[in-house]
């Protein structure tokens, strides 16, 4: 039994003469400058850098076990189980060394643009940057919105807290615990902004499914008719990026929820990758470089104090944080249709996936659950270079519940709604990581295009013979050689080989899923 009162304790912190309750972000800017959290860059965007943590560290994250939790959390490597003392001990530890510092800095935001499935968030940082990041990332309550807030869940953060595993029962100095009984995320040890919004998406995929609604790891944007599309993908495979485009209106970059309504964006920014950045591939996003956005790991040049976007020295995961309207034709409040064209984007390490090939009804499903893809280097702490991985409904990290309870709910949307869906490998060609190369961003957008133009409906395709994908033969803006992978290895028996083996994996992978329907099971790689 707990022996704390949890909200009286966190009362006690947050009634403190050190908290700044909503400082506007002029006001968070100046006091991150004023703590030297960070510095100005030329762009009038801030940045801070994060010291060891640059990536989001899934081996020091843990789920309480709690009774009320217990047999519905799917427990794993994923969502690892830590005890309710543990936790209780760590809190009170990381409430009192809060309530020491000179200024912390506290505020209400919201996930869920449908006001439906909107869950309230009060947020506790050590640092400003970290509170401004929020203040980007979530959604923005109105005036009067704040004044009848009631949180619903608490983020304490405390990056400057470390942990002694060995005292505290911690994997590591860095630690990120959700509570679902005490509606709290407690982190401590790692200044990764990332780990907050992250962790509310895992909330937020725990708590949606009940209501009946399906949170996915995806961007979505939409055309002129108001025709949605989604784009699912791990971490790198170009869901921010893609999803920014000049002729579709932009309904969010990362965390949706698919409800009776619609799709709506859990968040109130995005959170773009910085690596390689240039005005010329990505205009929208480089655009969005200015005041009001959080550079983090970016070097800036002292003298300048301009950003380098090809510099990796800190980390290949350098990120911007900045509010949805700084995208133009950004749509708000950010709700839509139901999706008519779905994109599961996959980064091929080993080069043998198609560019974009269409999906039957029974491959979507099957390649949903398989959420085959590579772990691209920077955003997981220890990744480095592309690793190949599956990794259900393209977002297993953040997936408290058992996956088939999504890919159900997808399986349901899909025929309900009638979705056309694409596979689109955004990773390599002509060859494997380190002797073929990245599948050209401008290529990608033509067939990405093209898709969701309809241009791709009733065309000519070949049916790959390992995987049973639709290739299209031709796409407007692509050459076709480019659209049959084994025509961009010079090897083609290296290429055979290649793909024999990624069959393989599929299925050993997918051989973990019971009770999966005969027509899904067949839907996979022929070998
Ligand atoms: N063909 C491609 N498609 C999409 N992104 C690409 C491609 N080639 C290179 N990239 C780069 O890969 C990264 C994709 O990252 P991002 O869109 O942030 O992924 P996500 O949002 O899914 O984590 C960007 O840095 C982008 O410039
Ligand atoms: C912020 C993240 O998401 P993504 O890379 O998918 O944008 C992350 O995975 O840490
Ligand atoms: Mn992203």
């Amino acid at each position: 039994m707990s022996t704390i009162h949890y909200e009286t304790e966190l009362e006690k912190v947050l009634r403190g003469e050190n908290v700044h309750q909503d400082l506007p972000v002029a006001r968070l800017i100046e006091k991150a400058l004023e703590r030297k959290e960070g510095i100005l860059t030329s762009t009038g965007a801030f940045r801070a850098t994060t010291g060891r943590y640059t990536g989001r560290s899934p081996k020091d994250k843990f789920i309480v076990r709690e009774r009320s939790v217990q047999d519905v959390i799917d427990w794993g490597n994923v969502n690892q189980p830590i005890s309710a003392d543990i936790f209780e001990s760590l809190y009170m530890k990381v409430l009192h060394y809060l309530s020491e510092k000179d200024e912390l800095f506290v505020r209400k935001g919201f996930v869920g643009a449908d006001p439906e499935h909107r869950l309230s968030i009060r947020t506790l940082n050590e640092f400003a940057w970290h509170n401004f990041f929020v203040q980007q990332l979530f959604l923005r309550p109105s005036e009067e919105e704040m004044n009848s807030f009631i949180p619903e869940f608490t983020i304490i953060s405390a990056p400057g807290f470390k942990a002694q595993p060995e005292i505290d029962g911690t994997n590591s100095e860095a630690f990120i615990i959700v509570s679902f009984e005490k509606r709290t995320i407690l982190i401590g040890g790692t200044e990764y902004a990332g780990e907050m919004k992250k962790s509310i998406f895992s909330i937020m995929n725990f708590l949606l499914p009940d209501k009946g609604v399906l949170p996915m790891h995806c961007s979505a944007n939409a055309g002129k008719e108001g025709d949605v599309a989604l784009f699912f993908g791990l971490s790198g495979t170009g869901k921010t990026t893609l999803s920014a485009d000049a002729k579709r209106g932009l309904i969010g970059d990362d965390e949706h929820g698919w409800s009776d309504n619609g799709v709506f964006n859990m968040e109130g920014g995005c959170y773009a990758k910085c690596i390689r950045l240039t005005e010329e591939s990505e205009p929208e996003i480089f655009g969005a470089i200015r005041y009001g956005a959080v550079l983090e790991n970016v070097i800036v040049d002292e003298k300048t104090r301009q950003p380098d976007y090809d510099d990796c020295t800190l980390t290949e995961n350098t990120r911007v944080a900045y509010p949805i309207d700084y995208i133009p034709n950004s749509i708000l409040p950010s709700m839509a249709a139901h999706p008519t064209a779905i994109i599961f984007l996959t980064a091929d390490a080993f080069g043998v996936l198609p560019p974009i090939s269409k999906l039957s009804r029974e491959q979507a499903m099957y390649h949903f659950l398989s959420g085959y893809t590579s772990k691209l280097a920077g955003t997981e702490r220890g990744v480095t270079k592309p690793e190949a991985t599956f990794s259900t409904c393209f977002g297993a990290p953040f997936l408290p519940l058992p996956a088939n309870r999504y890919a159900e709910m997808l399986g349901d949307k899909i025929a309900k709604h009638d979705a056309e869906v694409f596979l689109v490998n955004t990773g390599w060609s002509g060859g494997p990581y380190g002797e073929g190369e990245r599948v050209k961003l401008k290529l990608t957008r033509a067939m990405i295009n093209a898709a969701l133009d309809g241009e791709l409906n009733n065309v000519e395709t070949v049916e790959d013979p390992i995987f049973g994908l639709h290739i299209p033969v031709h796409c407007p803006g692509v050459p076709d050689e480019v659209l049959q992978p084994k025509q961009t290895w010079n090897d083609k028996e290296a290429y055979d080989v290649k793909a024999k083996e990624l069959a393989m994996k599929f299925k050993n992978n997918f051989s973990k899923f019971e009770n999966i329907p005969a027509p899904i099971r067949a839907a996979g790689p022929m070998i």
